[in-house]
């Protein structure tokens, strides 16, 4: 079984000197809790060069939050998965829905990850439904719908992580209900058992709202392999709380 896997999505957040300061002190945490857990941060790619070098040694793993599906070329102010590899980072987002609602489809998130693979990224892939997809009781087919298009071919199933994030909980204090995760959950690795060989494996992690409150909660329920954090990640007692609760140690 894997142990959880808890990812930090810093997104447009984090000046260099708190960002640092934030990034060592997990990394220097993460030592005393290490195999337990696995950690990702992924912040701002300005930072992810430093972060990446000052986590070089230990456990603590570093991401971008996004990369462009060309290997180079005239795409002012993109960056290759080559160059945030070479910055250090081992994993990226790809299709946010914040990326997702300014036009990004999934045909273009499933090109990005076949970008990612291409330098040795391992693609942390989001999907989820909005609020009127939800009540229209279209949750399932929309996810499925994401998922089956945001794959490129030839992946395996150790190479990429799953975000079930559903739209309407990100940022707002309203995290998705026991139920309703364990369902989505169990819908989306019966599609990836479809999609790749060994899909079932793929760990797929639960994203919206996840506070130091509610992770315990929600990180021990089946089919949930970790957690993707957005605002919560930025505040260190918070972010720690969550790995812990993945441990039953919270
Ligand atoms: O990438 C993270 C998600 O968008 C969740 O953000 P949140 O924890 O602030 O709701």
């Amino acid at each position: 079984m894997n142990v959880p896997f808890i990812a930090g999505n810093w997104k447009m957040n984090g000046l260099r000197a708190d960002g640092l300061g934030l990034a060592r002190d997990l990394a220097d945490w993460l030592e005393t809790v290490r195999p337990g857990v696995q950690m990702l941060i992924c912040p701002p790619a300005t930072l992810l060069s430093d972060i990446a070098a000052l986590a070089a040694s230990g456990p603590l793993l570093v991401g971008a939050q996004d990369c462009h599906h060309r290997a180079s070329g005239a795409h002012t102010g993109d960056l290759s998965a080559a160059m945030l590899a070479d910055a250090g980072a081992s994993h990226v987002i790809l299709g946010h829905s914040e990326r997702r609602s300014q036009g990004e489809d999934s045909a273009l998130v499933a090109a990005k990850a076949a970008a990612a693979r291409l330098s040795e990224l391992r693609p942390l892939i989001c999907i989820g439904e909005t609020l009127m997809e939800r009540e229209a009781g279209l949750a399932g087919t929309i996810v499925a719908r994401q998922l089956h298009d945001s794959l490129p071919p030839g992946l395996d199933a150790d190479s990429i992580i799953i975000a079930y994030e559903p739209i309407w909980a990100i940022g707002t204090g309203r995290h998705a209900d026991a139920g309703t995760i364990a369902a989505m959950h169990a819908l989306i690795k019966a599609e990836l058992a479809t999609l790749l060989p060994g899909g079932g494996d793929v760990r797929v992690l639960y994203g919206g709202s996840v506070t130091a409150a509610n992770a315990a909660g929600i990180l021990h329920l089946p089919g949930v392999d970790g957690v993707l954090v957005g605002g919560a990640s930025l505040k260190p007692a918070d972010f720690k709380a969550i790995a812990l609760a993945g441990l039953g140690g919270a």
